[in-house]
C-alpha cells in the first residue's frame, strides 16, 4: 500500500483536507530543505510536493521561478531533491514525498534508473506537469512497477479529458484552479466548481485543487469540494522573506518559526 493512500484514508476518516505544500529543494540549501520538511510536518502538512528546480519552469510563476533560480545558483540537482526526502525520512519525517519534476530533468537522467532511484529512497508519488497523458505510457509503466503514484494535473480546460486523465491517474487528481502559472490569486476560474465537481463525478480517487491558494479563508473555500489543497507560492514566498534570518544562524530558528507559523494558520 502506497504511503500517499494510507494518508488520503486516515484524513478520510476524520473528515479532513489533506495540507499539501510545495516547495522549491536547494532553496535556500540542501541541509535546509532537509530542515525545512520536518519544519512543514510540525506545522501540519500532510503530505509535501518536493519541487526539482530546473532552468525553464514554464508553467511556474515568479516566486517559484526566483526559487529555481535560487537553487540552480547552488547546482541543486534531481538526485540530490532525491536524496533530501531520504535524509529528511532518516531525520524522522514520516508524511509522504512527492517528487514534482519537470520531465527534461528525468530524461536526462535516464527513465530507469529514475524510477529505481525513487523507489529505493521512498519517494510516494511523482508529478510531471509537463508529461502530457498522450506521452506518458513508458512513464506510467515504470511508475506502477515502482509502486510510485504517477499524480496527473487536469485543468479547467481539460473538458472531455478530464475522464481519460482521471482514468489513469493514480494516487490522486491534481486539479489547477486557474489557468496560466502558479502564483497567488485573489480569485480562481470562474467554473472552478462546477470543475471540481466534474473531476469528482470523474473519479473515485481523491482531488486535490491547487494554484493560488494562499490563505486560510481560500482553504476553507475549497476544502468541502477536495480532498487536499496544494499551497506552492505563498510558502515559497514566505521562505524567500525569511532567507536572511535563515542565512543567520543567531536567527535561523526564527526563520523556520515563521515558515511553520504560516503554514498552521493555513491548516487552521
Ligand atoms: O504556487 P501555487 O499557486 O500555490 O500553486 C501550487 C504549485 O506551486 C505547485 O503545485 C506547482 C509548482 N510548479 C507547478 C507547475 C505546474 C503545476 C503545479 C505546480
Amino acid at each position: 500500500m502506497n504511503l500517499i493512500d494510507n494518508v488520503f484514508a486516515k484524513l478520510k476518516s476524520e473528515g479532513r483536507t489533506a495540507l499539501i505544500p510545495f516547495l522549491t529543494i536547494g532553496d535556500p540549501d540542501l541541509a535546509t530543505s532537509v530542515t525545512m520538511l520536518k519544519t512543514l510536518e510540525d506545522a501540519g502538512a500532510d503530505m509535501i510536493e518536493l519541487g526539482v528546480p530546473y532552468s525553464d519552469p514554464l508553467a511556474d510563476g515568479p516566486v517559484i521561478q526566483r526559487a529555481s533560480e535560487r537553487a540552480l545558483r547552488n547546482r541543486i540537482t534531481l538526485v540530490d531533491c532525491i536524496h533530501v526526502a531520504e535524509q529528511a525520512r532518516e531525520a524522522g519525517v514520516k508524511l509522504p514525498f512527492i517528487l514534482f519534476t519537470y520531465f527534461n530533468p528525468v530524461l536526462q537522467y535516464g527513465l530507469d534508473r529514475f524510477f529505481e532511484l525513487v523507489r529505493s529512497k521512498g519517494i510516494s508519488g511523482l508529478i510531471i506537469p509537463d508529461l502530457p497523458i498522450e506521452e506518458d505510457e513508458e512513464v506510467r509503466a515504470l511508475a506502477e512497477a515502482a509502486d510510485v503514484h504517477l499524480i496527473p494535473l487536469v485543468a479547467p480546460t481539460s473538458k472531455d479529458r478530464v475522464v481519460r486523465i482521471s482514468r489513469k491517474a493514480r494516487g490522486f487528481v491534481y486539479c489547477v484552479s486557474s489557468l496560466g502559472v502558479t502564483g497567488v490569486r485573489a480569485d480562481f476560474h470562474s467554473g472552478i466548481d462546477d470543475f471540481l465537481a466534474t473531476v469528482r463525478e470523474a473519479t473515485d480517487l481523491p482531488i486535490a485543487v491547487g494554484f493560488g491558494i494562499s490563505s486560510r479563508e481560500q482553504v476553507e473555500r475549497f476544502e468541502k469540494q477536495v480532498d487536499g489543497v496544494v499551497v506552492g507560492s505563498a510558502i515559497v514566498r514566505t521562505i524567500e522573506d525569511a532567507l536572511p534570518l535563515l542565512a543567520d544562524a543567531a536567527r535561523r530558528e526564527e526563520g523556520l518559526r515563521k515558515i511553520g507559523d504560516f503554514v498552521s494558520q493555513l491548516r487552521g
